[in-house]
């Protein structure tokens, strides 16, 4: 288990997590959602030790990371795939892990069973793929067997076979009894893989709740309706009080009436309706109505205001403590 309180990383002038309060159990796969630039990674190293909380604290398993006497048989984290000696094999590269934290050599091969590297364990890691290198972080993060895991963006750059391995991988740990907290930006992906989210924003928790409850409480479904006589049919709809939109092909979303309704109105009417289906929002759609306010990082409008300033420079300090 994770437990954060009142959590607080400040930069200078800027407040990369503020205040930020949840917890995150096991038994299932924990998506830490949030636009760019949120404060995702700097909670997750401050759960790792490696940035130290302005104020507040956080516990793994009670006790917080630094305190603990084996963390990587506790805590397993694929943070930056990118972080391995290039000139070492991946074996090597594990061997040297487990050697510094009392973890038998066979633990290496096993793990790296476990994540389809056999073939290639005695190569140099430099010529990993991104998959690949993936996979190595993965192995790494499972060596100690632990029973927390996290994974900052483990998807990106992936292909889809990859994208598959990993979702069912985090699925098979949390139903070990694990705890798995992944981050993204990725909704779709999240929306597959994860049971509950804690959402984040401008370094402020937003929500920590169930994936169904988040986008119930969030957006709204709506019918799409595709008749002849759309014009006719969303006027009489804006009579009974139901906002109906028109969609740039001619069709119709109508929110806050049943389909039954809307063909039962269709019908007393003699309209004809060629498509009549209910849509269920997306998380995407419940997290961008949730976090459009938070978008510290907005794309530049054509005619609009012209973006903001980018992120400073990150400068971390040599022994990686921030
Ligand atoms: N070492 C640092 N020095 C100064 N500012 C920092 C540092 N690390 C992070 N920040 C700032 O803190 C904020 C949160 O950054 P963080 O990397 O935690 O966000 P994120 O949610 O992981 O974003 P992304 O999805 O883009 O990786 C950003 O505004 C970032 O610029």
């Amino acid at each position: 288990m994770i437990k954060a309180r009142g959590l607080t990383k400040r930069f200078g002038e800027k407040t990369a997590v503020d205040q930020a309060g949840f917890t995150v159990l096991p038994g299932r796969v924990t998506g830490f959602l949030g636009p760019n630039g949120a404060g995702k990674s700097t909670t997750m190293r401050m759960i790792l030790g490696l940035d130290r909380p302005t104020s507040g604290d956080v516990t793994v398993n009670g006790r917080r990371y630094r305190s603990l006497g084996a963390p990587l048989r506790e805590v397993g984290a694929l943070l930056d795939a990118k972080a391995v000696h290039g000139g070492r094999s991946a074996r090597n590269h594990l061997l040297c892990l487990a050697r510094s934290n009392a973890i038998p050599a066979r633990r290496v091969d096993e793990v790296l069973g476990l994540v389809g590297l056999q073939s290639v364990a005695r190569k140099p890691a430099r010529g990993f793929s991104l998959g690949m290198g993936q996979r190595l972080g993965i192995a790494a993060a499972l060596l100690g067997d632990p029973g927390v895991l996290m994974f900052d963006e483990p998807v990106n750059g992936l292909d889809p076979e990859g994208i598959l391995w990993i979702r069912t991988l985090m699925r098979r740990l949390a139903r070990e009894g694990r705890t798995v907290f992944v981050s993204s930006h990725l909704m779709s992906e999240m929306a597959l893989t994860a049971e509950h989210l804690v959402v984040i924003g401008r370094g402020r928790i937003l929500a920590d709740t169930g994936v169904g409850e988040f986008i119930d409480a969030n957006a709204s479904s709506h019918v799409l309706v595709r008749s002849p006589q759309a014009a006719e049919l969303a006027r009489l709809l804006a009579a009974r009080g139901h906002r109906a939109e028109p969609g740039p092909d001619g069709s119709l979303r109508v929110f806050g009436a049943p389909a039954a309704l809307i063909g039962d109105l269709a019908a007393d009417n003699a309209l004809r309706l060629h498509e009549l289906a209910t849509v269920q929002p997306s998380l995407e759609e419940a997290f961008m109505r949730l976090t459009g306010e938070s978008v510290e990082y907005h794309a530049g409008v054509p005619g609009g205001a012209p973006p903001p300033n980018p992120p400073p420079a990150r400068g971390p300090r040599p022994d990686g403590v921030r």
